[in-house]
């Protein structure tokens, strides 16, 4: 037999292995091995896990140096070939290690994980008591127990001496739950001959006869007690006779908490129709075309999106539902579950690892058909999809921000290139990438105007909060949203109230000398807790009490500025105490299926006011809520982003969307102590087209996207100095190496300078074409690899920077 080898990427995130690694593969397992595989290999001192990418007969490897694959992980593949290329495609496209692009493809349980283990290599006698007491009766331990019992300088010392030995063990996660079925045997002459052997047992024999009528079915266990009435020990003799056997069935962990009720596709509107034929005009035509659906808030796009889907699932194909964060999305959920049923599976962080794991499998062995779910969703395992479609395109949560720094709109647009499949990408607030190219032809523009049941889009009021402290009101609400709440709540209608918190934070103030606490840690303010009465830091996840006196001046004088949430909550109290008031923010959904809770008991009339921040932003369709007001507009507009006047805007006008969505009329009432600002005036006419104008006449004059592109180099370390000559360094670096038509704006300090201890420089390089970007910054990326690294330099190189 000739020799087989094995492409392996390894895990290993270094530099110099960004490469496959050739490895024999034992005779026993040549039949078995197939690309997309997991294995483990010997690297270095240790095993780790790998990814068979390639198969041949032949190495430049000589003979005394090849190694072989120490372990087969899985009997089929767990990538496909389009994955693996794929993989190849993103470590291009964002700079990532090879080995990063096919983890990230996975669910978080097929990824590696690694457990220090002990052996021991002596007699037991040879160990002192200590370590006897934790390896009991056993041979080996687990790292882990030598830790918790503070025995790590004795360990150290075994080591040394060599009673004992440590090996790092790849441990496969990702557990198939199963469940212990009773399949009755299938051929008549097994029944027969149990027959005879229960010759005196009379509840056996009825129950041999009893399975001689459900011959080769497969049951549960219970389901035979219950219908027969006879006893577990009864059926465990007729098994053992031969009538039956045990078998263990997988079973999928169901992450659905409720049913939900079927819905059949809605008659279109003229603009819907319009839409849905140009999109399956092109899944007949098989073209990898993208399309841009833009469609005022409220005007279905989720219908065409059914419908589309279901017009994929007719031609036996599959199709990928993406939505920003889908924890923060159930009704979203619901409607494809209420239309497809048990062909959804659902994919988001919400979800255990084992019930991703089960999700991703569902999708792997081709039992379900469509997906529905965040980011990640865009790696489902399907092989024949039929469609793509990003909800919210949007978003920034479609922007993964550590390595692989991927886009989901990108991914979709690969992957619908590799089907011919088209993408749908649908707004009501496109990102202005998106629009400019739609108006260049680059996407396919297909627009809805107006509201789907030709509703008219609601009212918008912006408050001058201004004004209203001239006139002595130091409330949270200007007297106008006071004033609309009252009359909803005579009416019995509903509200939403939006605290947007996008740069906004609650924190701990001395009146004496205006200290604000800061985190130890990180150049940013601490955030107050009331409900646990600490300061946090969202960046680091430090906390402290709630100190009583300045940290600074020793003041009594503090002042907690939690305007948070809870805040709001109870001025709303103070001024309607008779308001019925559902909070949702971080506090109120800590656990699982909390934003289903209480947006059900909300849509039931629970309550009149459903309060919270960015995550009732988007998505709600209840029928009742006829006001929403907009707390503070201005939090998100002074952020150090150049996206922040686009950011608020499409927050602005989405959450405005909520109000009067059916046969009610809506109006929204944007509170802003800057309403001259035109993200906040043009937000007031809810078009997007205006807006769209204005944003880019500016980007245009101050050199951003969608007229340049930018990519951010990002660089850290502990001392401030050698942060700082390294960026330095690399400015210069880039410099020298890219084109004059390139502008290298920094070395800078990064808009939060210090993050965990470490200060962060950055160097921002705008350009429109620069073929030699991507090798320039490999050639920048292997030189940090290589030897900035060893000095404590981090650095991160983005294509696609969603802050800068
Ligand atoms: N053709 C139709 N006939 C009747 N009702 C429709 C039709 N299309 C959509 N609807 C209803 O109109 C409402 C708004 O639709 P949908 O939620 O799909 O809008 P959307 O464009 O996704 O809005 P948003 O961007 O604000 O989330 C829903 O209640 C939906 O059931
Ligand atoms: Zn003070
Ligand atoms: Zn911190």
């Amino acid at each position: 037999m000739s020799l087989l080898i094995a492409e392996v990427i390894v895990d290993v995130s270094t530099y110099h292995v960004d490469r496959p690694f050739d490895y024999e593969v034992p005779t026993q397992w040549a039949n078995i091995i197939e690309m997309g595989c997991r294995v483990k290999v010997p690297f270095g001192p240790r095993n780790v896990l790998g990814f068979v990418i390639g198969l041949k007969n032949e190495t430049d490897v000589p003979s005394n140096k090849l190694k072989s694959i120490a372990q087969i992980l899985d009997i089929e593949p767990v990538l496909t070939e389009e994955m693996l290329l794929m993989a190849k495609w993103l470590k291009n496209e964002t700079i990532c290690y090879e080995i990063d692009a096919l983890q990230v493809m996975l669910p978080s349980a097929l990824r590696a994980k690694y457990e220090k283990i002990i052996t021991m290599q002596e007699e037991k006698e040879a160990l002192p008591e200590d370590a006897k007491v934790i390896f009991g009766k056993r041979q080996q331990a687990n790292f882990k127990e030598f830790e918790r019992a503070g025995l790590l300088p004795l360990l150290k010392q075994l080591i040394t001496d060599k009673i004992v030995r440590i090996e790092n063990v790849v441990k496969q996660q990702g557990n198939v739950k199963e469940i212990r079925m009773v399949k009755i045997s299938d051929d008549q002459q097994d029944i027969d001959k149990a027959m005879e052997g229960a010759a005196r047992a009379a509840k056996q024999r009825l129950l041999i006869e009893w399975m001689s009528r459900h011959l080769g079915e497969v049951l549960l266990p219970q389901k035979i007690y219950e219908e027969t009435g006879m006893s577990p020990a009864v059926l465990q003799s007729v098994i053992e006779k031969g009538a039956a056997h045990f078998i263990q069935e997988e079973v999928y962990r169901d992450p659905f908490t409720k049913e939900v009720s079927r819905t059949q596709s809605l008659q279109l509107t003229d603009e819907q129709h319009v839409a849905l034929k140009a999109i399956t005009g092109s899944m007949e035509e098989q073209t990898g075309k993208t399309f841009l659906l833009h469609g005022v808030t409220g005007s279905g796009k989720t219908e065409i999106y059914l419908q589309a889907i279901q017009k994929v699932l007719d031609e036996g194909k599959e199709a990928i539902m993406l939505v920003p964060e889908i924890s923060l999305t159930p009704q979203m959920t619901e409607r494809f579950r209420s239309r497809f049923g048990e062909m959804v599976a659902v994919m988001h962080s919400g979800l255990s690892v084992g019930e991703k794991y089960d999700e991703w499998r569902k999708i792997q062995q081709g039992k379900v058909s469509v997906v529905v779910g965040a980011r990640s969703a865009i790696f489902a395992p399907f092989t024949n999809i039929g469609l793509i479609i990003l909800d919210e395109e949007h978003e920034s949560t479609y922007k993964q921000e550590d390595s692989p720094r991927y886009h989901a709109r990108d991914v979709a647009i690969w992957r619908s290139e590799f089907y011919n499949c088209p993408v749908i990408l649908g707004s009501a607030t496109p990102a202005l990438e998106s629009f400019a190219r739609a108006k260049k032809g680059v996407y396919s523009l297909l627009s809805l105007k107006q509201r789907a049941l030709h509703q008219p889009l609601p009212t918008v009021f912006i408050a001058d909060m201004r004004e209203e402290l001239q006139k002595g009101n130091r409330s949270m609400f200007s007297e106008q949203l006071i004033d609309a709440i009252r009359i909803r709540l005579e009416k019995k209608e509903q509200m939403v109230m939006f605290l947007n918190r996008r740069g906004y934070s609650s924190f701990v103030l001395c009146r004496d000398c205006g200290t604000v606490v800061q985190c130890p840690n990180c150049d940013i303010s601490l955030t107050y807790h009331r409900t646990t009465e600490k300061l946090k830091c969202h960046y680091c996840g430090y906390e402290e009490r709630v100190p009583q006196i300045c940290p600074q001046c020793q003041s009594e004088h503090i002042r907690y500025f939690g305007t948070g949430t809870q805040k709001v909550e109870e001025e709303i109290y103070k001024l309607f105490p008779e308001a019925r008031v559902f909070r949702m923010d971080v506090d109120t959904t800590k656990h699982k299926g909390a934003h289903e809770e209480i947006l059900q008991a909300f849509g039931e009339g629970q309550a009149d006011i459903l309060l919270g921040t960015q995550m009732i932003a988007k998505g709600l369709d209840f029928p009742n809520i006829t006001l929403v007001g907009v707390l503070s507009a201005d939090t998100s507009l002074h952020l150090p982003d150049y996206r922040a006047a686009e950011r608020t805007f499409q927050l602005l006008t989405q959450v405005s969307g909520r109000a009067g969505r059916h046969e009610k009329l809506g109006e929204v009432i944007i509170q802003s102590y800057t309403p001259e600002h035109y993200a906040i005036e043009l937000a007031k006419i809810q078009d997007y087209e205006p807006f769209y104008e204005r944003e880019m006449f500016l980007r245009r004059r101050s050199s951003y996207p969608p007229y340049y592109y930018v990519a951010l180099v990002q660089i850290s370390h502990e001392d401030v100095m050698m942060a700082a000559e390294y960026a330095g360094r690399a400015a210069d670096w880039l410099m020298e190496n890219l084109s004059n038509k390139v502008a290298i704006i920094g070395p800078t300090t990064a808009s939060i300078s210090r993050l965990q201890n470490r200060y962060r420089y950055q160097c921002l390089i705008k350009y429109k074409i620069e073929p030699n970007l991507i090798p320039v910054l490999q050639r920048l990326l292997a030189m940090y690899r290589a030897e900035w690294i060893k000095q404590g330099i981090l650095m991160t190189v983005d294509l696609d920077p969603s802050t800068i």
